[in-house]
């Protein structure tokens, strides 16, 4: 009788890290949870895990989510292990030990040329596979259909670009046919981490960040923008940031406090403030630009407020005034201020690329939910914009229903605003109402409407 011969301890350890991944994605789906959560919660409760570990687990589980697409429709013909659901939202997951589970590793590890070569090998010869014939993500979007013929070729079945998004998806969101692949490509790369300087010049901080020896880049569309070269910096161990003189934003999320434009002295009330990322924006162009009028923030939930707070006063930003909504009530004077900026809360489909978990475990209802409330709070905070002052209306979603619809239904229904046309900051091109799409400028996607006040 022949005994299975044992397993070495790079193959222990790859079944170890699949059954880890397998928990972590299982639950995810299961709860709906954000994988960022999931992840934290996870790390906290197990601290056997070392850096490497954690590094390993984090990539491919976000890796799992960026090419889920492709991975949960691997043809299940010729695995008998496979569990497959017909439905719900982990359809397509192999169950822990499958070889299904164990290609779906593999598959990631191949696209995302994983530098774990004796995990890589473990998941692969679990998986059964004598060899995986996938070349890796390359730098154009073109490769991404080299991929899908390798997938084909491999395994059969139906492989396309589209795919990585979820069908609902497609429903409402609309990107020209030819700029397709480049929008899916970009919702497939990590996103790099865009930082901002905050009250000082870039040029300040740029020295700063050469003296602790950290890589940096200009961004070539805005003078505050700076790209850090590595994207898990330990950011309190870098002085600008430690001093507030670095803030962390996206650059499409900086777009819209260009687009905004605040000039020197003038008054700004930031309606959906949050934590403050675009207040903090909003205080340092304008004094930058000559000095700042008045800069009131607000929100619903007074914990996002508090920390506004704390970063302003790491920034040494003085004075926003906080002023939270406790009601339907306009919570600052009406018809009095230069400009009021609408961040509001929505379906967050332009961040997908940072949060790629969330295309799987959303619905469509993500964005449906959203537009009658995105409709409410444009109506109620337009009342504080003075006669000839500017509304600015921004989501991070890249759906027409969050966006171009909310935009028409407000201008229908106040004859008092009509669109003002700025330049769109990635393409130059002149408009009101504009989306700032990830393939655009390496960034999150966005959505900005400038209008005026008659
Ligand atoms: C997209 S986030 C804002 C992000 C923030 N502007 C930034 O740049 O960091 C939307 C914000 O709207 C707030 N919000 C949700 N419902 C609201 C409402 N009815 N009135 C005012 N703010 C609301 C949320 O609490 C959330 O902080």
């Amino acid at each position: 009788m022949s005994h299975p011969a044992p397993l070495s301890s790079a193959e222990r350890r790859a079944i170890s890290y699949a059954n880890t991944l397998h928990l972590l994605v299982s639950h995810i789906f299961k709860q709906r949870e954000g994988a960022d959560r999931v992840l934290a919660n996870y790390f906290r409760e197990h601290k056997k895990h070392g850096s490497k570990d954690r590094k390993l687990i984090r990539e491919t589980l976000f890796g799992l989510f960026r090419w889920w697409g492709w991975l949960k429709n691997l043809p299940a013909a010729d695995d008998a292990n496979a569990n497959i659901e017909d439905s719900g939202f982990s359809s397509g997951l192999g169950e822990a030990h499958s070889p299904r589970w164990f290609t779906q590793l593999s598959l990631v590890a191949a696209i995302e040329n994983h530098q774990w070569q004796d995990i890589r090998s473990g998941w692969l010869s679990q998986a059964n596979l004598s060899q995986l014939e996938i070349p890796a993500f390359g730098d154009t979007p073109e490769n991404l259909n080299i991929i899908c013929a390798a997938l084909i070729k491999q395994f059969g079945g139906e492989f396309a670009p589209p795919n990585l998004l979820p069908d609902w998806a497609w429903e409402h969101i609309s990107v020209a046919g030819s700029d397709k692949l480049a929008f899916v490509d970009a919702l497939c790369r990590r996103p790099p981490l865009w930082t901002r300087a905050q009250g000082t010049s870039r040029e300040q901080v740029l020295k700063q960040l050469e003296a602790d020896d950290i890589g940096a880049v200009p961004s070539k569309v805005f003078a505050d923008a700076i790209e850090l070269a590595s994207q898990s910096i330990n950011l309190d161990a870098v002085t600008a940031y430690t001093s507030g003189k670095l803030e962390v934003q996206d650059l499409a999320s900086q777009a819209i406090g260009e687009v905004a434009a605040p000039k020197a002295g003038e008054r700004w009330w930031d309606a959906c403030a949050g934590a403050g990322g675009k207040s903090l924006q909003l205080f340092s162009l304008m004094q930058k630009r000559g000095g700042v009028g008045e800069l009131v923030a607000s929100d619903i939930r007074p914990k996002a407020l508090e920390e506004l707070l704390r970063r302003a006063d790491k920034a040494g930003v003085a004075p926003i005034q906080l002023s939270p909504w406790r009601s339907d009530k306009l919570p600052v004077k009406a018809d009095y201020f230069d400009g009021v900026l609408v961040d509001a809360p929505c379906s967050c489909t332009g961040t997908w690329r940072r949060n790629p978990d969330m295309r799987w475990i959303d619905d469509a209802s993500a964005i449906l939910d959203k537009p009658a409330l995105q409709l409410d709070i444009l109506r109620r905070a337009s009342a504080a914009v003075r006669s000839g002052g500017v509304l600015v209306y921004a989501t991070c979603s890249l759906a027409r229903a969050e966006n171009e619809a909310v935009v028409e239904a407000f201008l229908a229904s106040d004859e008092d605003f009509e669109l003002d046309t700025t330049a769109h900051p990635f393409s130059g091109e002149h408009c009101a109402v504009m989306t700032l799409w990830p393939q655009q400028a390496n960034a999150d996607g966005m959505f900005v409407a400038r209008m005026r006040r008659r």
